[in-house]
């Protein structure tokens, strides 16, 4: 598409610069730490187990492995594990028995030497390798994250790949451990990185342009077709953005709360799903006053579960004030468990479904419109077992054809009627809030991610805004936009600006 060059060149590439300094060849971040420093740590957890891995990384990491394991690095065969006598290098004392790792740099995870010993688990083996690893000169305990920061500026892992690591260790359900370990595989980075280059490749286009034009160097084509790519860009950014939350929620957890009028079972409900008496269960209307909350995890989604307060109309200002928490955490919630006696129902069937509409008009938050509340909301008609046999079947018939309605589950806590159909509907709620961590592209887990993605739209439709006005302005909206996504992986370099024009303006170089 580019017709000329052979000037760009004699020019030089520095117009290229503005605004992107750093060091080329790293990762960059805002700390710059020590790494002629070598340190360690106790990688496996606290307190008394089986093994115990202690990790070692640094230049001095040879030196660890001779003083404490009585072996050269050079006589030990790499990434293979050995069983050797740990030494105390100041008394030569035996401190235990137990294999040794040798991972020499760059392919190790911090990219530096580095060493594992796996010890007994027992305190006083993992405190004297501890004590005799600080006692050699230029070792030193490590600080918290700092084996992974290091990786990272190794250029080892990017932000999104180092998030995704920590989530990973911190995952508790197994939707959260997939979308983790997908994102510290570098799905997520691949993503945002692929957006990266083809900015890149836009800004090398309109700065060239800007410097070019004039000489007739560069066909007029350019710009329209990095007007196409920006808008296409801004488009596949807006969508990615437009994820419902759910990468956001499936990480943190979904807020389910359970609310409804007093005594409707609702603490009933709260400790069935927890499998133990969580809250107090009582025939006294107004039991519940405080939020309890509980952390559940539902085939394998996690959830934080609210019980709440009853709704109604009281003199009592404790209760009052339970009951404004309820509301304030329907308002806030990803989904609403709408519990209600069964017994509270018309006695004429046909009259349910507008009755239930008109209950839910009265729980749900006013601010927004009742459909989309809607889709946030189960229904649960507890106490099934209070009604006979033909009244649930003739609800169930009334139920099945209320098109309007939330799902809803007639149950009771009580029999446990009706508490699979329920599960089923919760499962299915929670799954269309999390979305599928393996399915489709990956999704942005935090709103960091979201924050310099909205700036990076923003950023674009200054491009547009400018396009006509002011080619520099424009650009430099395009290097915001490149700089938004850069902050999100921690990679944005001149470097990658230059590789674009070796690769595409030195034609036949
Ligand atoms: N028959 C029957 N009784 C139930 C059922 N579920 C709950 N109950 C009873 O209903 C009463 C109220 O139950 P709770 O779970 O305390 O109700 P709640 O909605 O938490 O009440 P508040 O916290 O006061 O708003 C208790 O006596 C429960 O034993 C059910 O399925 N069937
Ligand atoms: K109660
Ligand atoms: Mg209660």
């Amino acid at each position: 598409m580019f017709n000329f060059i052979s000037g760009s060149l004699r020019r030089g590439p520095s117009f290229i610069m503005k605004g992107l300094r750093g060091n080329p060849s790293k990762n960059r971040c805002s700390s710059d730490i020590c790494d002629a420093d070598t340190i360690f740590a106790l990688s496996s957890g606290h307190g008394r187990c089986g093994v115990a891995v202690v990790r070692i990384s640094g230049p001095a990491s040879g030196l660890v492995l001779s003083s404490l394991a009585g072996r050269t690095h050079s006589r030990t065969v790499p990434r293979t594990a050995r069983l050797c006598n740990i030494i105390d290098p100041r008394s030569q004392e035996l401190l235990d028995r137990g294999l040794v790792l040798w991972f020499p740099g760059p392919r190790s995870f911090t990219g530096e030497d580095s060493v594992e010993f796996h010890i007994h688990g027992g305190p006083a083996v993992i405190s004297g390798v501890l004590q005799a690893l600080g006692s050699l000169p230029g070792v030193r305990p490590a600080e918290a994250g700092e084996f992974t920061r290091r990786a990272f500026h190794a250029g080892k892992l990017d932000l999104t790949e180092v998030e995704g690591l920590g989530d990973l260790i911190h995952a508790e359900t197994e939707a959260q451990r997939r979308q983790a370990l997908r994102q510290m595989a570098g799905d997520l980075g691949q993503l945002y990185h692929g957006w990266s280059q083809r900015l890149i490749r836009c800004l090398a286009h309109v700065e060239a342009y800007i410097d070019f034009s004039e000489d007739e160097l560069i066909e007029d084509g350019v710009l329209n077709q990095v007007d196409s790519s920006v808008s296409q860009l801004q488009k596949e950014v807006e969508r990615h953005l437009q994820d419902g939350r759910r990468g956001e929620r499936l990480r943190g957890g979904v807020q389910v709360v359970i609310a409804g009028k007093t005594n409707a079972g609702k603490s009933s409900l709260l400790n069935i799903l927890c499998q133990r008496p969580v809250a107090i269960v009582s025939p006294v209307a107004g039991t519940t006053r405080d939020v309890v909350e509980t952390h559940l995890d539902i085939r394998g989604f996690p959830v934080l579960l609210s019980d709440t307060a009853g709704l109604r109309d009281t003199l009592d200002s404790v209760e009052r004030e339970g009951v404004r928490r309820a509301m304030e955490r329907v308002e806030q919630a990803d989904l609403t468990l709408a519990v209600l006696d069964s017994t509270h129902l018309p006695k004429a069937h046909q009259g349910v479904p507008h009755f239930l509409l008109g209950h839910l008009r009265t729980l749900l938050p006013g601010g927004e419109d009742l459909e989309a509340a809607l889709r946030r909301c189960l229904l649960v008609i507890n106490k099934s077992d209070l009604l006979t046999d033909e009244q649930v079947a003739k609800i169930q018939t009334v139920l099945s054809q209320a098109e309007e309605l939330p799902p809803v589950c007639l149950m009771s806590c009580h029999t446990g009627h009706g508490l699979d159909d329920f599960m089923e509907a919760l499962l299915k709620q929670v799954k269309t809030l999390c979305g599928d961590p393996l399915s489709g592209s990956p999704s942005l887990t935090q709103a960091r991610h979201r924050a310099h993605l909205q700036r990076c739209v923003q950023a674009l439709a200054q491009y547009h805004r400018y396009r006509d006005l002011d080619l520099a302005l424009a650009a430099e909206g395009v290097r915001l936009a490149l700089t938004s996504l850069g902050r999100i992986t921690g990679k944005v370099g001149p470097e990658e600006i230059l590789d674009v024009i070796f690769r595409d303006f030195c034609i036949g170089k």
